[in-house]
Parts: C-alpha cells; sequence; structure tokens
C-alpha cells in the first residue's frame, strides 16, 4: 500500500520495518495476521497477487501495474518472514 507520498520505501526498509513487526507484533498489523494464516495462506496470497500483476500489466495503467508490483513485493516480504529468508539470502542467487 501507499503510494508515494512522502519519503520513497526501498524494499531493504519494507523488511526491515516488517521484521519488527514479526518480532513485536502490534495490534492490527497485517502482517502479524498472515504470519500467524502461515505459509500456505501466504502462498495463495502470493498467487493471487501475481495473478494482478500479470492483468494490471495487460489490461491497466502504469500506476495500477505498479501497485499491484508492489503489493506482489510485499507479500513475498512477508514469505521471506515466514520462512526465516533474509533479503541477502536473496540476493546471492540474482
Ligand atoms: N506494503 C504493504 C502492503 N501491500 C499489500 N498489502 C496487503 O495486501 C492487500 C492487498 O491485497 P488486495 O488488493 O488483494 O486487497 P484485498 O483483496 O482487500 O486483500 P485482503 O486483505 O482482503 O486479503 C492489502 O489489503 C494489504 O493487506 C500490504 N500490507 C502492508 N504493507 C506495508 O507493510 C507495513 C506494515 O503493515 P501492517 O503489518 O499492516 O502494519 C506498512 O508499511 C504497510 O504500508
Amino acid at each position: 500500500m501507499g503510494r508515494y507520498a512522502g519519503a520513497v520505501k526501498s524494499f531493504d526498509a519494507l523488511y526491515a520495518e516488517l521484521a519488527v513487526k514479526a518480532k513485536e507484533r502490534p495490534e492490527g498489523s497485517g502482517t502479524v495476521a498472515q504470519l500467524d494464516a502461515g505459509v500456505h495462506a501466504i502462498g495463495k496470497k502470493i498467487v493471487e497477487e501475481a495473478a494482478e500483476v500479470w492483468m494490471a500489466a495487460e489490461y491497466q495503467s502504469h500506476d495500477e501495474a505498479a501497485e499491484e508490483i508492489s503489493q506482489l513485493l510485499y507479500h513475498l516480504q512477508v514469505m521471506m518472514l515466514a520462512k526465516g529468508i533474509s533479503p541477502e539470502d536473496v540476493y546471492r542467487h540474482l
């Protein structure tokens, strides 16, 4: 979520923010709810968001496609947290 209403959030900065949420478990955090739902539920969300990226890229605007991509990246990060995978673990394979 979050359009560029201020500072731009990088992949690493979002991961750091989500890691704190996972540790501190603040009330009302969607990330905590996703983590509690587990890997199976997170995986379904990733597939859903990936389909939305595909559809937005084919049929929607540049900005809508970018927003769907941001949501996919978010859900991938939730999976990374659920599995204890750090950004460095991923970057090693790039
Ligand atoms: N960047 C994101 C982000 N992108 C996507 N999403 C979630 O993904 C959903 C988008 O999916 P859909 O478009 O399919 O919307 P939906 O169908 O209503 O989704 P459901 O919630 O019903 O599953 C949103 O409702 C959010 O729950 C995100 N949730 C949180 N963040 C960021 O993560 C950080 C921590 O968030 P909390 O854990 O909620 O505090 C904050 O900086 C947020 O900006």
